[in-house]
C-alpha cells in the first residue's frame, strides 16, 4: 500500500466533489493533483463523490487544490477537518495489509460526519437535472440548435448555415475550456478534447448542422451519465437515511426532540411504535418487536426486552420502549457498515486496474487511428479529403473510453450496496472477485454450523456421585468463558448444585480448564487430554466413544490422575445448516467443517450435514488446515471473527458471522450480519452474479465501440451516431449494473 507515514508534515484532507460521472473523470482529477508538489496518496471516488489526499500545506495550499478541481469542471467543497493520522485509510482494502486494524475514524471529533456528510453533502445528487451545470448546457445547446433550425428555415441562403456555426461554437465553448484545463496539466487526451476537435473539425469541413447536433447530443449524454451515476449512488446513500435525524429524549418527565447526531452515551431515548431507533443502545424499559432489517438484513422482527441490545435504524414494531444510548452516533453499527461499504468501493478490483491500464492506451490509439484514416486514403489512392476527414472526426468521438472505464466500478458499487442492504458485507472489488472464484468453504463448528449453545445431556460418575461431580465441574468452569463451560454452569444451577469457590483457574487452549479446589487441582477437559494425564479408564473410554458417536461432546473431570466422571453435551446444528450445505453442494462448492472437538463427534455432525470435516484441531492447526486447503482451492472461511481471526486472515476470503457488536466487522474480508449460515450461498451467488455483470458490461462497452469503429471507417455511420453510441454505451452499462441492486438472497 502506497502511503507511508514518513512525511510528517502531510495531513489528510477531503472534499466532496460534484459532477463526476465516470472513472475517467476521477482519473483526470487524480492525475492533475498528483503533479502538485506536496500532494500524495490522492483518492478519488466517483461513487461517494469524494476526494481525499495527503497534503503538505507548506508546498501547496488547499485553495490551489480546490481551484484546480474547479478548473477541470467539477464542483468542490471541503468535507471535514484535517486528520493527523494519515495511516489508516491506506489499509482499507482488499489486501491483507489492513486486517485487524481498528478504523482510525473511531472517535472522530465530528459527530455523525460519516452519515451526515453523505446525505447532505451529496454534490448535485438531489438537485433536479435542469438546475445542474450539465442541465444548463443541454438547455442552452438545445435552444441554440432549435433557433438555428428556425433560422435555416426562414433565412435565405448562407445565413442559415451561419446560425449552426454560432450554435456549435457557443455550445462547445464550456467543453473546450475544460479540455484546455486538462491539457494545461498535461492531459491531452480527454473526452472534452476529442469533442472540441471533432466539433471544430466538422465546422471546418462545412458540416455545421451536424456539428451543432453533436454538441447538443454530447450535452445530453453527459446529463444522462450524471443521472445514471446518481442512481448508482442512491443505493449506498439509502443506507444512511435509515437512521432517523431526530430523537426523543426524556428530561424531568417531559419529552424533548433533539438531533440524533448529538446524542451521547448514557442518554435515555423514547422510541414509539413505528419509529426507528435513533442510536445503538440497550433497552431499559419495555418489550417490543424489533425489525432489524435495515442493519442486518433480517426482516423477521425479534422480540427484545430489558437489558437487550438494539441497533440504530431498526424499527420498533408494536410498543413503546426506552433505550439507553451505548454508542456515540458516529460509531454505531450502521455508521460502521456505511463506512465499510464506502471504503470498500474505493478498494479497486484487479479487473478494474486492468481496464484502467487498457484505457490509458485506448484513447491515444484511437486518435492515432483517426489521424491515419484522415491522411492515408487521400494520399494513397487520392480519395476525397473531406470524406475521410469526416470519418476521422467521427472516429475521434469513438475514442472515449467512458463506458469501458465505468463498467467495473459501476457493477461493484451496485453489488456492494445490494449486499450491504441484505446483511452481506464484502470489503471491496478484490474480495468480490475472490469470492466469485471460491470453490471450498471452510466453516467453524461451534457457533457457526451449530447454534453455539450446547446443553448437558448425560452425566456419569464411576462412584455414582453425580451431584458431587457436577459441583466440581461447575466450580472449575466458573473460570472459563467457553460455550461448554456456560452449559455446565447453567445445568448445575438448574439442579441447584452448590458451586464451591475455586482459585488459580487456568485455560488450556483447545484442551480444557483447570483450577484449585480445597488445595487440589481439578481439570475439566477433552478425554484426549485426560488420557494424556493418565486419568482415563477402559470403561470411561467405552462410554465416551458411545456418546461421541451420537454427536455429543464429552468433558472428562479429573483430579490428579483419578477420573471423577464424564459430562456429555450436545450442541445442535443450526436449523438452516442442512439447507445451506446442500446449496453449496449444488453450486459445486465443497464444504469442510473445522473443529477442535474430537473426530467422532465431528463425524456425527458432519455426516448429518453431508459435509467433510477436520477434527481435533488446536487453534494453530486451524490456520495450517486453511493454508493446506488454499493450496488447491480458493477458500472462504466462515467463523465468528473473534476466536477465528487468524484462520479468517489465512483464507482467500475470511467472513465473520453474527450480528451487531458481536461480529468483528473490522477483522474480516466480509460479514454475514443476519447470522444465518444459509447466507453463505447467497454471498457466493452475489459475487458470481457481479462477475457475470462485469463481463456483460465489458462486452457492451467494447462491443459497441468495435461495431461503430468499423461502421465509421466504412462510412456507414457518421458523427452524431458516434457520439450517441458512446453515451448510449455508458448509460447501458450503468443501467445493467443497477440490476444488481435487485439481487435476491433467498432462492
Ligand atoms: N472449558 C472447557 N470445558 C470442557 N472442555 C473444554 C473446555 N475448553 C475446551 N475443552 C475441550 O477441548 C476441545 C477443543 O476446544 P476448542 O475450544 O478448541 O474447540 P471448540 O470451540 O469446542 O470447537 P470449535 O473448534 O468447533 O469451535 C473441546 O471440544 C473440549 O473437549
Ligand atoms: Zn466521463
Amino acid at each position: 500500500m502506497s502511503l507511508k507515514q514518513d512525511d510528517n508534515a502531510a495531513n489528510i484532507y477531503s472534499w466532496t466533489v460534484g459532477g463526476m460521472d465516470c472513472a475517467n473523470c476521477a482519473s483526470k482529477i487524480r492525475t492533475a493533483l498528483e503533479r502538485l508538489p506536496g500532494v500524495s496518496d490522492v483518492k478519488v471516488s466517483v461513487m461517494s463523490e469524494t476526494l481525499a489526499l495527503a497534503l503538505d500545506e507548506g508546498k501547496t495550499a488547499r485553495e490551489t487544490i480546490e481551484r484546480m478541481v474547479e478548473k477541470l469542471g467539477y464542483k468542490v467543497s471541503a468535507r471535514q477537518k484535517a486528520r493527523a493520522d494519515a495511516g489508516g485509510d491506506a489499509s482499507v482494502g482488499a489486501c491483507c495489509g489492513g486486517k485487524g486494524r481498528p478504523h482510525p475514524d473511531a472517535g472522530s471529533p465530528e459527530p455523525g460526519h460519516g452519515i451526515a456528510s453523505h446525505v447532505h453533502g451529496a454534490g448535485e445528487a438531489n438537485a433536479s437535472w435542469y438546475r445542474t451545470g450539465k442541465g444548463h448546457l443541454v438547455i442552452l445547446t438545445g435552444l441554440l440548435l432549435a433557433a438555428a433550425w428556425g433560422a435555416e428555415f426562414f433565412l435565405p441562403g448562407e445565413m442559415g448555415m451561419w446560425a449552426f456555426v454560432v450554435a456549435c461554437l457557443i455550445g462547445v465553448a464550456p467543453v473546450a475550456r475544460r479540455a484546455f484545463a486538462a491539457l494545461h496539466v498535461g492531459m491531452p487526451f480527454t473526452i472534452e478534447m476529442l469533442m472540441s476537435v471533432a466539433a471544430s473539425g466538422a465546422l471546418f469541413i462545412g458540416a455545421a448542422e451536424e456539428a451543432a447536433l453533436v454538441v447538443f447530443l454530447f450535452a445530453v449524454g453527459e446529463l444522462l451519465e450524471g443521472v445514471a451515476a446518481d442512481r448508482a449512488r442512491a443505493g449506498i446513500r439509502a443506507l444512511g437515511d435509515l437512521v432517523p435525524k431526530t430523537a426523543l429524549i426524556e428530561e424531568k418527565g417531559e419529552t424533548r426532540k433533539v438531533k440524533a447526531s448529538e446524542l451521547f452515551i448514557g442518554q435515555i431515548v423514547v422510541v414509539r411504535p413505528g419509529d426507528r431507533i435513533p442510536a445503538d443502545g440497550e433497552i431499559v424499559d419495555g418489550i417490543a418487536g424489533i425489525d432489524e432489517a435495515p442493519v442486518t438484513g433480517e426482516s423477521v422482527p425479534k422480540s427484545k426486552g430489558e437489558g437487550e441490545e438494539v441497533f440504530a435504524g431498526s424499527i420498533v414494531t408494536d410498543a413503546v420502549i426506552r433505550v439507553r444510548v451505548t454508542r456515540a452516533p458516529e460509531d454505531n453499527t450502521i455508521a460502521r457498515i456505511i463506512r465499510l461499504v464506502e471504503e470498500a468501493q474505493e478498494a479497486r478490483a484487479p479487473t478494474e486496474r486492468f481496464i484502467d491500464r487498457f484505457s490509458r492506451y485506448y484513447m491515444p490509439a484511437i486518435v492515432a487511428l483517426a489521424a491515419l484514416v484522415a491522411v492515408v486514403p487521400p494520399l494513397a489512392v487520392a480519395a476525397p479529403w473531406d470524406v475521410w476527414l469526416y470519418r476521422a472526426l467521427a472516429l475521434l468521438l469513438i475514442g472515449c473510453p467512458c463506458a469501458l472505464v465505468i463498467s467495473v466500478p459501476a457493477s461493484i458499487a451496485s453489488s456492494l450496496s445490494a449486499g450491504a442492504r441484505r446483511g452481506l458485507l464484502l470489503k471491496g472489488g478484490a474480495v468480490l472477485e475472490a469470492a466469485a472464484r471460491v470453490d471450498l468453504v471452510a466453516l467453524d463448528k461451534t457457533g457457526t454450523l451449530t447454534v453455539g449453545r450446547p446443553a448437558v445431556t448425560d452425566i456419569w460418575s464411576p462412584d455414582g456421585e453425580e451431584r458431587r461431580l457436577l459441583s466440581l465441574a461447575a466450580s472449575v468452569e466458573a473460570g472459563s468463558n467457553h460455550p461448554l463451560a456456560a452449559a455446565i454452569l447453567s445445568f448445575s444451577e438448574k439442579l441447584g448444585v452448590s458451586v464451591e469457590p475455586a482459585s488459580d483457574a487456568r485455560v488450556i487452549p483447545g484442551r480444557g480448564v483447570e483450577a484449585r479446589i480445597d488445595g487440589q487441582t481439578v481439570t475439566v477437559g477433552s478425554p484426549r487430554h485426560a488420557e494424556e494425564q493418565g486419568a482415563m479408564t477402559r470403561e470411561a473410554w467405552q462410554r465416551t466413544e458411545a456418546l461421541e458417536t451420537q454427536g455429543k461432546t464429552v468433558a472428562a473431570v479429573f483430579q490428579a490422575n483419578a477420573l471423577r466422571g464424564l459430562i456429555a453435551l450436545r450442541d445442535e446444528p443450526r436449523e438452516d445448516a442442512t439447507v445451506a450445505m446442500r446449496e453449496l453442494a449444488q453450486m459445486g462448492v465443497r464444504s469442510v467443517m473445522l473443529t477442535g472437538d474430537n473426530a467422532r463427534t465431528a463425524e456425527a455432525i458432519a455426516r448429518s450435514l453431508s459435509m467433510e470435516f477436520r477434527a481435533e484441531l488446536l487453534p494453530d492447526d486451524k490456520v495450517s488446515a486453511i493454508r493446506e486447503l488454499t493450496a488447491n482451492n480458493t477458500v472462504m472461511m466462515i467463523g465468528d471473527g473473534i476466536n477465528d481471526a487468524p484462520a479468517l486472515a489465512t483464507a482467500d476470503v475470511g467472513v465473520a458471522m453474527g450480528s451487531g457488536t458481536d461480529v468483528a466487522l473490522e477483522s474480516a474480508d466480509g460479514a454475514l450480519l443476519r447470522n444465518r449460515v444459509s447466507d453463505v450461498g447467497g454471498m457466493l451467488r452475489l459475487a458470481r452474479a457481479t462477475m457475470v455483470n462485469i463481463r456483460q458490461n465489458i462486452t457492451i462497452a467494447l462491443g459497441l465501440k468495435a461495431v461503430f469503429l468499423v461502421t465509421t471507417v466504412l462510412g456507414i455511420t457518421g458523427l452524431w451516431i458516434a457520439i450517441l453510441a458512446d453515451t448510449g454505451a455508458t448509460v447501458l452499462v450503468t443501467l445493467n449494473a443497477l440490476r444488481l441492486l435487485g439481487f435476491r438472497v433467498e432462492r
